[in-house]
């Protein structure tokens, strides 16, 4: 087992990651400070780990929580079967809840524990790709809005994330490329040498390899504790972490929701990224063309929607949390390795940008 920390002062925590952890009560219960625990899952990832889970866990008295499955749940209607399940169960203010599933199930479960008798601990079980690389770190919790991705939420830390790498196992390959789709992003954003050693290992992680995915894992959770330790709460650094997520979330929201995989869309959206970066000067086209080719051996879409306009994505663009005083900052690329936040581009390089032919350019790669 290897054990990461998010330095966050007396929020810290740490991430362990390793194999067969979902078995080891050792690990969970100095994280646990009462005699309840509620273990929020969904339809899909409750009937392959929740009974496991809630074994390790028998020192405690279980709450099982099993909400529907999709990214078109994430809600206040689901939301609110949480607080009725705990409600209902008499939870007190010492209750611990678990999330038990991928990111859906980690931002909505985080949610309720920050609001529930105005917050109790809280703990991420995350058995997806891209929950174990990116969403079961950080604290941000939330629901989505018909108008706009994840736009209710809060920042709320868990007091300890538990990844079991065997979990895996039982991913659909669609869903493993999506986690792919943040793993590439932090090569692209902050760490040139693991663009290479992903190009050197994707056929290893789509096939499951564990030493390549444990590796993948490992310094995904690296990379996302170094930002969040740095920026909490997104006054900075933090946004660099959206890459791709601008143009990506306007594609889930526009599609509705859970049409494109969340993975999906960000890898389409970096597509967009790269290419604006490209047209401002930053990157030069092979730059690009090996950001795009990447994705697409993980098995990602990279050519955005073909029903969206230009005007689809401004409109749902001008809701991005990254907008100041009706400003559109972007996360766009200097070089390989190297993400900015900024809004100092022209809106002609951007119309460009969401008019480019991407067929053509993924054509001539
Ligand atoms: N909070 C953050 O920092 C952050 C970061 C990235 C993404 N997100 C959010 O995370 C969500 C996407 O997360 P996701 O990709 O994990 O999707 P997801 O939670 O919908 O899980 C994907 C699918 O896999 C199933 N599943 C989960 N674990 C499984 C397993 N081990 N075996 C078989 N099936 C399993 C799920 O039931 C679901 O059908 C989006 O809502 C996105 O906005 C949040
Ligand atoms: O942790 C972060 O910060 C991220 O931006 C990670 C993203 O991968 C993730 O999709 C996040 O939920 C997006 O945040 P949002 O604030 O743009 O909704
Ligand atoms: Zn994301």
């Amino acid at each position: 087992m290897q054990t990461l920390k998010v330095d966050l002062g007396e929020r810290s925590y740490p991430i362990y990651i390793g194999e067969g952890l979902l078995d080891q009560p050792e690990l969970l219960a100095p994280h646990i400070a009462g005699r309840q625990v509620a273990i929020v899952s969904n339809e899909t990832v409750a009937p392959l780990y929740l009974e496991r889970l809630s074994k390790t866990l028998g020192a405690y008295s279980v709450l099982p929580v099993v909400l529907p499955d999709g990214e078109a749940h994430k809600n206040w209607e689901t939301l609110q079967l949480i607080f009725d399940a705990l409600l209902t169960a008499r939870h007190d203010r010492r209750t611990t809840v678990v999330a038990l599933g991928g990111g859906v199930i980690g931002d909505m479960a985080g949610f309720a524990a920050a609001c529930y008798q105005r917050g109790v601990d809280f703990i991420q079980v995350p058995t997806t790709l891209l929950s174990q690389v990116d969403s079961s770190v950080g604290g941000k919790t939330g629901i989505n809005h018909p108008l706009g991705k994840n736009m209710v939420g809060a920042f709320y830390q868990p007091n300890a994330v538990l990844i079991d790498t065997t979990s895996l196992k039982t991913l659909p390959a669609r869903e493993l490329s999506a986690g792919l789709a943040e793993v590439i992003k932090y090569g692209l954003i902050c760490d040139k040498p693991f663009l290479a050693w992903l190009e050197d290992n994707m056929q290893a992680l789509r096939a499951l390899d564990s030493v390549a995915l444990t590796e993948a894992i490992r310094r995904s959770c690296a990379a996302k504790a170094a930002v969040v330790g740095a920026d909490e709460r997104e006054s900075g650094v933090r946004a660099t972490l959206n890459l791709g997520h601008t143009f990506g979330h306007a594609i889930e929201t526009h599609m509705g929701y859970g049409v494109w995989l969340h993975g999906e869309a960000v890898a389409a959206g970096t597509v967009m990224a790269l290419e604006m970066s490209m047209r401002l000067g930053w990157i030069d086209q092979p730059a690009r063309d090996r950001g795009i080719r990447l994705l697409q051996d993980a098995g990602l879409p990279v050519v955005p929607p073909q029903e969206m306009t230009p005007a689809h994505f401004m409109e749902h663009m001008a809701v991005d949390k990254k907008v100041l005083d009706g400003r559109l900052r972007l996360v766009l690329l200097r070089q390989l390795g190297e993400a900015v936040v900024t809004d100092d581009y022209s809106t002609e390089i951007l119309q460009a940008t969401l008019a480019a032919d991407y067929r053509a350019i993924v054509a001539q790669l």
